[in-house]
């Protein structure tokens, strides 16, 4: 029987045409009805991911950390111990794991599910809509951009999903420069997070045990970035990735996903691990620039995302950074107090250029700020 793929595309370059040049995205590729994956999307089976070959999470991830205690303000009635064993735990599973669920983090179930709807809204939008923000076409093409995969251009196979991405400057630039379809929910929830992102950055940066202010913490995670990224149901999610193995660059990731399941990551050298969906919890990821804040003692955590054959999955994360100007490495004190140095001092700017240069390939992005 005639594969339905070859009764769309005649040529693997058509496929390219159609989902990256004319704004199809992985979306508009499923819907065509397809029943195999084009070639583009097949990854080599050492790439693959497959749920049976997970090993038991047990020994590596808690149960979601409830961090309310965190969130409250001074003056408010604060128990220290309570909030001591909260940072202990936060602490522990950055540097087991580089990934840990939170709980009672302080954003609604409201906003957490409109920006879950915001994404289904945006991937919904005629292509037309969605090309009017790729790199080539967008109103701010360095802070707001929709694309397919990751570093597609570079021919590699391609992964199974669209995305969305929009740096967060101010109010003014959102109402200019974001899709009004998406905008209000992701800014809400963006502004929404900022309590918890700062009291388990605060938590995780003063747990290194060495003297750090408060405009230090300030200046490792000043920056935001929100992603909506919408995985299409795959004919052939066993052959293909939706996202390929590699670590975050950011200091933190907030990550929002749905109740699909799908995201994998390693847990040290022993295996892989399926983080599950947990209703109204937080994903934390530990991204490379918070390894090389911690001269390495928190692990930034490769993962990397399972399509669904039957549900579109989406994911909305945030990622927290510096300001590309910000000089990173292992803050002050840290080296002399550990006996060695791990990583060097860089701007933020330069690790993040070298990053976004190469296809994802695992932690071999930290190679680059090595001492
Ligand atoms: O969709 C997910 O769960 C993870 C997405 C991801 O790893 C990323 O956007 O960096
Ligand atoms: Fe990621």
């Amino acid at each position: 029987m005639a594969d339905s793929t070859a009764f769309y595309f005649e040529k693997e370059t058509d496929v390219f045409e159609f989902v990256v040049k004319k704004g199809h995205g992985v979306k508009g590729l499923a819907d065509t009805g397809l029943t195999t994956i084009p070639p583009r999307y097949v990854h080599p089976p050492s790439e693959r991911i497959d749920r049976k070959d997970t090993i038991d999470s047990t020994p590596f991830l808690s149960a979601p950390i409830d961090i309310a205690a965190l969130l409250e303000e001074a003056g408010d009635d604060v128990d220290n111990d309570e909030k001591s064993e909260i940072c202990k735990k936060l602490c522990e599973a950055a540097e087991k794991l580089g990934c840990f669920l939170v709980m009672n983090h302080g954003v609604s179930h409201e906003v957490m599910e409109n920006a879950k709807r915001a994404a289904h809204i945006f991937f919904n939008l005629p292509p037309e809509r969605k090309l009017s923000y790729s790199k080539e076409n967008s109103p701010c093409p360095t802070h707001v951009f929709s694309a397919t995969g990751f570093t597609p251009q570079t021919g590699k196979s391609l992964e199974w999903k669209d995305y969305l991405s929009m740096l967060y400057v101010n109010d003014d630039q959102v109402r200019k420069f974001w899709p009004e379809e998406c905008r209000d929910a992701a800014v809400a929830y963006l502004k929404s997070a900022n309590k918890m992102i700062l009291a388990i950055s605060r938590a995780l940066l003063k747990g290194l045990g060495v003297e750090i202010d408060e405009s230090m913490i300030r200046s490792y995670t000043d920056a935001r970035t929100v992603n909506m990224n919408f995985y299409p149901p795959c004919p052939n999610p066993d052959l293909t990735v939706g996202v390929g193995r590699h670590s975050d660059l950011a200091a933190l990731t907030i990550l929002l996903q749905d109740d699909i399941g799908g995201l994998f990551v390693k847990a040290q050298d022993k295996g892989w691990i399926e983080i599950p969906p947990v209703e109204d919890a937080h994903v934390i990821n530990v991204g490379d620039t918070l390894e090389i804040l911690s001269n390495g003692r928190y692990k930034s955590v490769e993962h990397r995302v399972l399509a669904s054959n039957t549900r579109a999955r989406v994911s909305v994360p945030i990622f927290v950074t510096p300001n590309r100007p910000t000089t990173i490495g292992p803050i002050p004190g840290l080296a002399e107090k550990d006996g060695e140095t791990v990583y060097r001092q860089l701007l933020f700017g330069e690790y993040m250029d070298n990053y976004f240069k190469h296809d994802h390939q695992g932690k071999t992005t930290l190679d680059f700020a090595r001492a």
